[in-house]
């Protein structure tokens, strides 16, 4: 074949993708027919760490998994010598600096390699990698073969250059995009610091939460899911001394299996196919600072292995990398998973529950803490109609008691997306939540009859009807004082027990008599 059409076949060949396995290995077919090669190995080098890392090694016919070599400090010598020497040695003869390692090589192939063209692809200078097509019997190649085979460096030298520089964008459209998110967040906590509920129904999980702030002990946030174990990990890092570093987050459950050691503790560049840039794990970024490992019963078994020996080490490694880095990071995780169940079902080890959860914390679902209810609805009218550019809409009474009848149990993320569609339905008009009755009456079982009440002869005594003028309109806090004490008057004072006021009420007993102490109802049967 002459010279120009086999550099325009293997051009074509190599330069017609960015996957640099495939085009090696259609490389190494295409020179079958024409030269005889035993082996094509193809590396990058970083020259930083000396260390050629293989991208696809082929020894006859077949595939080799390939180990990173260290070149020592000779041959790294002559990689960066900007020097015209391409094409090496019809007639492999090891010089003195690649005598070292020329053990390691042979390891690559079943043989030894005794005849072999080396191209150095360099650009500018700059050597980024080593091709390497041999046979393995002496003298092997003819020299308009070695010619034939010295003129693949350029087209070689195009396909790792766009290989390299196609992954150097991805990987970095992937930081900013990861970095975007990131700020995207910080900003949404930003907006939201104020953790609603705090004086009432999240206040005694506050209290527990500021016990522990000022120490290191690692806190684990049980609920259900969209109950607010993030907002509550954040109070808890803006009540500690770690307030002014980094809060990171990382969703144990979101991350593809095979990610998970680059994204929890990051990776250097090279570390595989597509890292084509050192990255920062989360742990490094949370150092200083406290770091939230969100859904963690959903991290794998072989993961939480890692996971468990960097929390007693206190020290990561990046993939690929081999320095310690040592961290300083508080440790929250959150999970609405039963870890206990996971536990026994061996899906989490026992050891690293332990470690994570020195401090358990349970927050109370929204339904056990109807307190909270109005104050929510109050804040996501707020917020989500200024993010809308409107003014917040009017709730009707049947729309406030449609939220408080309501189960919720998608918690408080439920009720913001509820109020975010329900103000963008409504157009402007008074919201009513009439969805939230449809679900209750279908998803909520009918009381039972020995406790149940005749709300409809009282609900007009109790509450007026809409509209009303703003002198006759009851707080907030008459109405439920009204209502409680007709739950008490119909259980005759009982407060606990399926027929005493509390379950009536949905709420519980400890909730309800704190209500009464607010609220100046007094305890006892006489009603
Ligand atoms: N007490 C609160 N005050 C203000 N907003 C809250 C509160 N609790 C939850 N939210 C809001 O509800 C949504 C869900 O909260 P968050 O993500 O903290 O729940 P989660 O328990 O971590 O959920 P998941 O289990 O699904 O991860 C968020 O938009 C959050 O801002």
């Amino acid at each position: 074949m002459p010279q120009t059409d086999f550099f325009k076949s293997v051009t074509q060949i190599t330069c017609s993708t960015l996957n640099l396995q495939k085009a090696i290995t259609d490389l190494y077919r295409f020179l079958q027919d024409r030269v005889p090669v035993d082996a094509i190995s193809f590396d990058t080098y970083d020259d930083e760490k000396q260390i050629l890392h293989n991208i696809i090694s082929m020894h006859k016919g077949e595939q080799r998994l390939v180990a990173d070599l260290k070149v020592n400090d000779d041959l790294h010598e002559l990689f960066m010598a900007d020097a015209n020497n391409d094409s090496l040695l019809s007639d492999y003869i090891p010089n003195s600096a690649e005598l070292e390692i020329s053990e390691q090589v042979t390891k690559r192939f079943s043989s030894r390699i005794f005849s072999g063209v080396i191209c150095y692809l360099r650009i500018e200078g700059e050597i980024l990698g080593v091709a390497g097509i041999t046979r393995d019997v002496p003298n092997a190649f003819s020299n308009e073969e070695v010619e034939l085979l010295s003129s693949l460096t350029v087209p070689l030298t195009i396909a790792l250059v766009n290989a390299l520089r196609f992954d150097e964008l991805k990987a970095v459209k992937d930081q900013l995009q990861d970095d975007n998110k990131f700020l995207q967040r910080e900003l949404a906590k930003q907006a939201g610091e104020t953790v609603i509920g705090a004086n009432s129904g999240l206040k005694t999980t506050l209290n527990m939460l500021s016990q522990v702030a000022n120490t290191d002990v690692p806190v684990m946030l049980l609920g259900e899911t969209g109950v607010g174990k993030e907002v509550l990990a954040n109070a808890l890092h803006r009540m500690s001394p770690r307030r002014d570093s980094p809060f990171i987050t990382v969703n144990c459950g979101a991350i593809p299996e095979s990610l998970v050691d680059s994204v929890l503790f990051g990776h250097e560049k090279g570390a595989f196919t597509g890292a084509g840039q050192q990255r920062k794990g989360r742990f490094e970024r949370a150092n200083g600072g406290t770091l939230l490992l969100d859904e963690i019963g959903e991290l794998p078994l072989d993961a939480q292995v890692r996971l468990l020996r960097v929390l007693q080490e206190k020290k990561i490694e990046r993939v690929g990398g081999d320095t310690e880095i040592p961290i300083d990071a508080r440790i929250i995780a959150a999970t609405h998973r039963d870890l206990n169940k996971l536990v026994e079902e061996g899906k989490f080890r026992e050891d690293l529950w332990f470690r994570l959860s020195a401090f358990p914390v349970v927050i109370p679902p929204l339904r056990e803490r109807k307190d909270d209810l109005p104050l929510l609805l109050a804040h996501f009218l707020r917020s989500c109609s200024a993010k809308l550019g409107i003014s917040p809409p009017p709730v009707t009474l049947e729309g406030v008691d449609n939220i408080n009848n309501y189960h919720w149990p998608g918690n408080v993320r439920e009720m913001h997306n509820v109020v975010e569609r329900q103000i963008i339905l409504s157009q402007g008009e008074p919201l009513t939540f009439a969805s939230l009755a449809t679900s209750s009456k279908k998803s909520q079982p009918a009381p039972e009859p020995s406790v149940t009440i005749d709300i409809a002869d009282s609900t007009d005594a109790l509450i007026p009807t809409f509209p009303v003028s703003p002198a006759s309109f009851p707080t907030l806090d008459e109405v439920t004082r009204m209502y409680i004490e007709k739950a008490l008057q119909h259980c005759k004072g009982k407060i606990e027990g399926t027929d005493g006021a509390a379950a009536l009420l949905g709420i519980n007993p400890s909730t309800l008599r704190h209500r009464m102490r607010k609220l100046n109802i007094t305890f006892g049967k006489k009603r």
